[in-house]
Formats: C-alpha cells, sequence, structure tokens
C-alpha cells in the first residue's frame, strides 16, 4: 500500500492552555486546527497557511508531539506544537473554537486520531511553554 498522506494538525499553546476547534459535519468533534500538506509545501507551510486560512492566527510551529496516527487508508495525524505569533483566533471554518486547560483536556469529544496525542499536549501544558 502507498504511504498516507500527511495531515497537520496545529497544537497552539498559549497561557497554560492548548486551542481546539470543533469540526462541522458528520464526521465532526474537536480536532487541533490543520489541514492537508500540498505537494511541494513543507510541515511547517502547510500548518501555518492552515491556521491563517481557518483562524486568521499567525503562528510559529515548533516540535511534533510524537508518531504520525493513521486517520483511515488514505491519510495520518501529524501533530506540532506551536506558539501565536499575532493575532486572536477567530472560527472562520469550525463551529467553536475553545483554548483548553489540563483539567478539560478529556472532557473534549476528540476525533479518534487525536487522542494519542493528549498525553504529550497534557505534558506540554504542564511545563514551562517552551517550543
Ligand atoms: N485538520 C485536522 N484534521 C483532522 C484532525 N484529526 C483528524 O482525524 N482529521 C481528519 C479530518 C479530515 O478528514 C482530515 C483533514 O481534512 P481537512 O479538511 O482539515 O484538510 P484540508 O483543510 O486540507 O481540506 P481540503 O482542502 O482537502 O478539503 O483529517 C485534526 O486534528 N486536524
Amino acid at each position: 500500500m502507498s504511504e498516507r498522506q500527511i495531515v497537520i494538525g496545529v497544537a497552539v499553546f498559549q497561557d497554560g492552555k492548548v486551542l481546539a476547534a470543533l469540526r462541522t459535519g458528520p464526521a465532526g468533534g474537536w480536532e487541533f486546527p490543520g489541514g492537508k500538506v500540498e505537494p511541494c509545501e513543507t510541515d511547517h507551510v502547510a500548518g501555518a497557511r492552515e491556521l491563517r486560512e481557518e483562524l486568521g492566527l499567525d503562528v510559529r510551529i515548533g516540535a511534533s508531539l510524537g508518531a504520525d496516527v493513521p486517520i483511515d487508508e488514505r491519510y495520518a495525524l501529524r501533530v506540532y506544537a506551536a506558539d501565536v505569533r499575532a493575532g486572536e483566533p477567530v472560527p472562520l471554518e469550525h463551529a467553536e473554537i475553545r483554548w483548553v486547560g489540563p483539567e478539560d483536556l478529556d472532557s473534549l469529544d476528540w476525533l479518534p486520531a487525536d487522542r494519542p496525542f493528549l498525553p504529550a499536549v497534557r505534558h506540554r501544558l504542564g511545563e514551562a511553554s517552551e517550543l
């Protein structure tokens, strides 16, 4: 089978919280904003582009938060940590966005592929926000 195409999720950290976004539609659920990497784009360029498009937010993307997680036969999710360079997030394409602290992380109905990243997200929320 050919390799899965990568979907970038961007975990934006600010003031001890992480930004979660609610995807609309039947396959909806909470996710890290982002999207598919276009041909010839790096992960970082794709992630920054998607966050400008989806949230009007300018972010600085740092390290990945763990191994890729299969979404289905065609796609796999890769999540990066990021911080805000400029702007306030606005849900231009999502039903809702929320800054989530460590205590509320588990109570959201996350998409299945996102759940394996939550321990790394929680770990980061407990640290000084170094990318
Ligand atoms: N962006 C994002 N997508 C996720 C996450 N978890 C997860 O299973 N997905 C799935 C949902 C979608 O089927 C797919 C990403 O699609 P997308 O709609 O965000 O990608 P895109 O912006 O490039 O969309 P398109 O132009 O191809 O329509 O990955 C996540 O944390 N972030």
